[in-house]
């Protein structure tokens, strides 16, 4: 079985973050393994607290790790600190770990920031270079360039723009544009439009965790870049639809709800 190591926040009710990682590290067949960065205490409906894990203790967690398993493919979620930043880095590039995929997480869908702004330079400059896939929503990908983003041209001028700081490829989510939620793919020659029809549903916690980790998946199994995308994105339209109503707030998405009907169990 491969080992996929996600390096990323907790997520207290268990729809994102690390949490989300697991579950579809789970759902895609693949051993889960997790370097936590901070514990945040938050809910469907917003963050609350977050508390940092020291950047001396996710060097220790990394160590333990590469020292031992074979991992396959990381993901990168939510880093809050300039320092743990360049400590994952610095990490990544000693134990040669592969398969990278950046999820540039940096506001909540809630509105919590979760990478102190201070620390946005830090991580365009040290994680994206090292990723082979990243995957900025819209807002983030307007803080990474300066430029704002209303259209598919603009999202694929974004595109071109963050590859050039690094990355072996960039896939620029459109989840937050109107109309279908398109997303597409840069290797630096061609754009691949991965279209999928937007659900309509308030419960989309979670949703670029569960897409990072599902890409990270793909990628541990010896998948290319742009079939471990397309794959993860069919996997997200499916658990967005199978979604789940949980709590007063965005509830999260569903990964397991084939093996739910397959057992004949009601899976919303
Ligand atoms: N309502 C929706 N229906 C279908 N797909 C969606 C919907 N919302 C988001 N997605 C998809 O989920 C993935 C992550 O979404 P996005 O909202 O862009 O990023 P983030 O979760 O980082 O803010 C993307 O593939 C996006 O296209
Ligand atoms: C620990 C953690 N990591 C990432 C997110 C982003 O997810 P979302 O954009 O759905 O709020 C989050 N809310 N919490």
């Amino acid at each position: 079985m491969k080992n996929v190591l996600t390096i990323a926040g907790s997520d207290s009710s268990g729809g994102a973050g690390i949490q989300a990682d697991i579950k579809t590290f789970a759902a895609h067949g693949v051993f889960g393994l997790s370097v936590i960065t901070a514990v945040t205490a938050q809910n469907t409906q917003g963050v609350f607290a977050v508390q940092d894990i020291t950047p001396d203790m996710i060097a220790k967690q990394m160590d333990a790790i590469f020292s031992d398993i074979d991992v396959a493919a990381v993901k990168i979620g939510m880093v809050s600190q300039s320092d743990s930043i360049t400590t994952i880095a610095a990490k990544l590039r000693e134990w040669g770990a592969r398969n990278i995929v950046a999820d540039t997480v940096m506001v909540s869908s809630s509105g919590y920031h979760l990478l102190n702004p201070a620390a946005e330079a830090t991580l365009v400059r040290e994680l994206l270079p090292l990723a082979a896939v990243v995957t900025p929503n819209i807002p983030e990908a307007e803080v990474i360039t300066g430029r704002s983003i209303f259209t598919l041209a603009d999202m694929e001028e974004a595109a071109r723009v963050i590859f050039a700081l690094g990355p072996q490829s960039v896939l620029m989510k459109g989840g937050h544009l109107e109309g279908d939620s398109i997303d597409i793919l840069f290797d630096g020659h061609s754009f691949v439009y991965l279209d999928a029809r937007r659900i309509v549903t308030k419960n989309t916690h979670g949703t670029g965790c569960t897409l990072s980790s599902a890409i990270a998946a793909n990628l541990s199994r010896g998948l290319a870049a742009a079939d471990a995308v397309a794959a993860a994105k069919a996997y997200i339209t499916g658990a967005i639809e199978h979604s789940l109503s949980m709590g007063k707030g965005a509830g999260p998405t569903h990964h397991f709800y084939d093996l739910y009907k397959k057992a004949g169990m009601r899976c919303d």
